[in-house]
């Protein structure tokens, strides 16, 4: 094991030491024969100018007519089948083998790519500096040097390739597209020339970080998919709604086109005059704050057939009783100008809450639908989660705030991003 240790990894270099007076040798040694041919090359190529020139006169001299033959039966022969190279390349290889015992293995190559990995995870160093040489990080958005080492050395595409390809071999895409998309920017760099020690060419790499893009995906939570979903409810059976289970902790799920363009507008419609300042549980108190910037206005499913017909629809879905006082009243949000709501719960975590004066209960489930698309911001961020939904027209997203036992998941910690762009409406 050369890897475990950095004496052992000392060693190494006496090795290439003699590999490389061997590939000295062995270069001198080709030079050689190449000189021995040029000149056979040369010195035939001037007898048959003059052969050439007056064919007809020079073939009369027997000795010219003999040269001919004799090069013709024999020297080209001795040329072209000559061993030389060979036992020129086999001097090489039997120097090498001599020190094969003390060559690093698969097993070092492997273990001294992992090294990398790990020394990018722990100190967060990034793929494309460390190809430079470089230990860096990003700080506040900008490349910093994390240290300046003494000695460096630039990463060739065969470098970076190999690195890929142990991650690879891992099943660990994470890794391997990092270092197969630097590989095949240097392996492009270089065009297509051909270096004899490369293990890997653009083509393989290409391969490689084509497959570990596609795998990610399926191997990273082969639990999130999408679906027709219909519940098993005969209401929603011939037409099921399409699913997009976004996360399982907390469980997030997006409904597309929840909703429809028309029924979208009447809802906005119907939410209009009823838009008040947006307010927010503080202590036992509903109040207005800098941290919940919109309006919003509740509408009363038993006044409007298309809210019933979509609280209806949510009920299908969700399996949950939406009807007051099991459900709240819709409420339906416009923001403003930067308009947005800063990380909060939906349920409430003090028994004190005003939330409980509704006598409905804590929030067990959120079921928000859009109504409006944005140009930009404005996304809904789950942040302990670490995943945000743009605001998509007519989508819907449904969550559980509650754990079964009734007690609150933190791990819905979210917020509505400030709009940057748009008229959102949820
Ligand atoms: O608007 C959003 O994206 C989030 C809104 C929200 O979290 C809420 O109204 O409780
Ligand atoms: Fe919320």
């Amino acid at each position: 094991e050369m890897y475990t240790s950095l004496l052992n990894t000392k060693q190494a270099m006496s090795v290439e030491r003699k590999l490389i007076d061997y590939l000295g040798t062995y270069i001198d040694q080709e030079l050689e024969r190449l000189e021995d041919i040029k000149r056979f090359y040369a010195k035939v190529s001037s007898l048959h100018a003059e052969l050439y020139n007056s064919p007809a006169t020079a073939l009369t001299n027997p000795l010219v007519a003999f040269t001919l033959i004799k090069r013709l039966q024999s020297e080209w022969l001795h040329v072209v089948y000559s061993n030389e190279a060979l036992e020129n390349a086999q001097a090489l290889r039997s120097g090498y083998e001599k020190e094969e015992a003390d060559l690093p293995n698969l097993e070092d190559l492997q273990g001294a790519a992992k090294g990398l990995m790990r020394l990018q995870d722990v100190y967060s160093l990034q793929v494309p500096g460390l190809v430079r040489g470089r230990f860096q990080r990003v700080t506040n958005g900008r490349s910093v040097d994390i240290h300046l080492p003494a000695v460096s050395v630039q990463l060739s595409g065969d470098d970076c390739f190999l690195v890929g390809k142990v991650a690879y071999d891992q099943e660990d895409y994470y890794h391997s597209v990092q270092w197969l998309e630097e590989s095949v920017r240097l392996f492009r760099g270089t065009g297509s020339k051909w270096s004899p020690e490369n293990e890997g060419t653009l083509h393989d790499a290409l391969d490689h970080l084509a497959f570990s893009h596609f795998m990610p995906v399926h191997f990273e939570n082969p639990q999130l998919f999408c679906d027709n979903f219909a519940n098993g409810h005969p209401g929603l059976l011939l037409r099921p709604v399409r699913r997009e289970v976004l996360s399982l902790r907390p469980y997030v799920v997006l409904y597309h086109d929840f909703i429809s363009d028309s029924e979208s507008e009447e809802i906005k419609q119907h939410a209009q005059l009823g838009l008040r300042r947006s307010v927010v549980a503080t202590g036992d108190k509903q109040a207005t704050a800098e941290y919940r910037i919109s309006k919003s206005a509740w509408l009363k499913g038993s006044a409007h057939s298309t809210v019933s017909r979509l609280d209806q629809k949510i009920s299908m879905l969700t399996g949950l009783n939406v009807q007051h006082p099991h459900g709240e009243y819709l409420q339906v949000v416009n923001y403003g100008i930067g308009g947005h709501y800063e990380p909060h719960f939906d349920h409430a975590t003090s028994p004190s809450s005003p939330v409980f004066k509704l006598k409905t209960g804590n929030r067990v489930a959120t079921f928000m639908i859009y109504l409006s698309s944005v140009e930009a911001g404005g996304s809904t961020a789950f942040i302990y989660a670490n995943f945000s939904v743009p605001v998509m027209k007519n989508a819907a997203i449904f969550w559980w705030n509650l754990h079964r036992n009734g007690e609150g998941d933190a791990d819905t910690l979210h917020a509505g991003c400030p709009v940057l762009i748009g008229d959102k409406w949820g």
